[in-house]
């Protein structure tokens, strides 16, 4: 009997719950009787515990489903764990509004390689913080009526776009509460950095092999640098990358601050950075600009 009961008890369907408790120790349990006709009544009850917290995103919840008859004791049917997420958006809304005071309308650059995720992060970043976005790459373009950055490099050269791109920066940094996605290749200049240094700056640090996996899935149609090596789409990105990436280096070090994909992985328990999403990237982000304006202010006062 017990198992037939069992397979009736499918927990997110149980509308039958005769009785739901919250207990001191924040566990709930859910319980229902079940007779059948000339047998004893069986209680069948499920305990939802939460146990450990991982981080602030991340908690385990144990569960238990136990099986009683009227005066055996309790047997359990079924036990285990799960990870349950926390909402990301109101994690996100509280951190924007605790570092928007500290930030005093300052503006944020992401830098880091082609394919970071600098685009997809920013614009996370500016809607919850209320900034205006801006990419870089774009604004360029849009000088050009809209021709691609790949045509630029192709009619005019690569010294060509970075000029263009340096005067975008210029232009930016005379305005306050922006998130700007800069080029991969801007942090190369010292001329940038003098514009980038009016806001904070900050590094989406990513492993090249995830970096490669996600170009190669688009495409490197619309990045040039990538244009000339041989070999499939992986191959050919994650070498030219590599190259990229020793030249660079110590240039994306320069950042007020840097979010490693990596560290976010291990703290959320995630063996691939892969399994990251953009908003518990945007999380890391506010927390490592939370951290870098804590320093900035000499101790961490607040
Ligand atoms: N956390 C993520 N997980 C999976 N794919 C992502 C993630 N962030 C960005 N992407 C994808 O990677 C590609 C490059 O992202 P993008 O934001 O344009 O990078 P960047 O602006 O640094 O070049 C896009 O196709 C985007 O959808
Ligand atoms: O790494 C680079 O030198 C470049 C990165 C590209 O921007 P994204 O980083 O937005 O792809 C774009 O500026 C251009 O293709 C050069």
């Amino acid at each position: 009997m017990e198992t037939k009961v069992a397979q009736s008890l499918l927990l997110p369907s149980w509308n039958g719950l005769e009785k739901m408790t919250k207990e001191p120790s924040c566990s709930v349990r859910f319980s229902r009787k079940f007779r059948e006709q000339d047998k004893p009544q069986v209680l069948i009850s499920a305990l939802l515990q939460p146990k450990t917290r991982i981080s602030n995103r991340y908690r385990t919840v144990s569960l238990e489903v136990s099986c009683s008859y009227k005066n055996f004791p309790a047997s359990i049917l079924e036990s285990g764990s799960f990870q349950d997420p926390f909402d990301e958006a109101p994690i996100l809304k509280k951190k924007s509004q605790e570092i928007k005071t500290y930030l005093n309308g300052r503006c944020i650059y992401l830098v880091g390689m082609m394919g970071s995720g600098k685009t997809t992060v920013g614009k996370i970043l500016s809607q919850v913080l209320g900034y205006s976005f801006f990419d870089s790459d774009t604004l360029v373009e849009d000088d050009f009526d809209g021709a691609s950055v790949a045509e630029i490099f192709k009619l005019y050269g690569e010294g060509f776009f970075r000029e263009k791109e340096t005067a975008v920066l210029q232009k930016l940094s005379l305005r306050p509460q922006l998130v700007v996605s800069t080029g991969g290749g801007a942090v190369t200049r010292p001329i940038n950095w003098k514009y980038m240094q009016k806001g904070i700056s900050l590094w989406l640090d990513v492993p090249l092999e995830a970096l490669a996996r996600r170009i190669a899935a688009v495409g490197t149609g619309s990045r040039p640098l990538l244009h000339h090596d041989a070999g499939d789409a992986y191959t050919k990105t994650f070498t030219r990358l590599s190259t990229l990436l020793e030249e660079r280096g110590e240039a994306y070090a320069n950042a007020n601050a840097r979010v490693a994909l990596k560290d976010i992985a291990t703290k959320l328990g995630h063996r691939d950075v892969c399994n990251l999403t953009p908003a518990e990237i945007a999380i890391e982000a506010l927390e490592q600009i939370d951290g870098f304006l804590k320093k900035e202010n000499g101790h961490f006062a607040f």
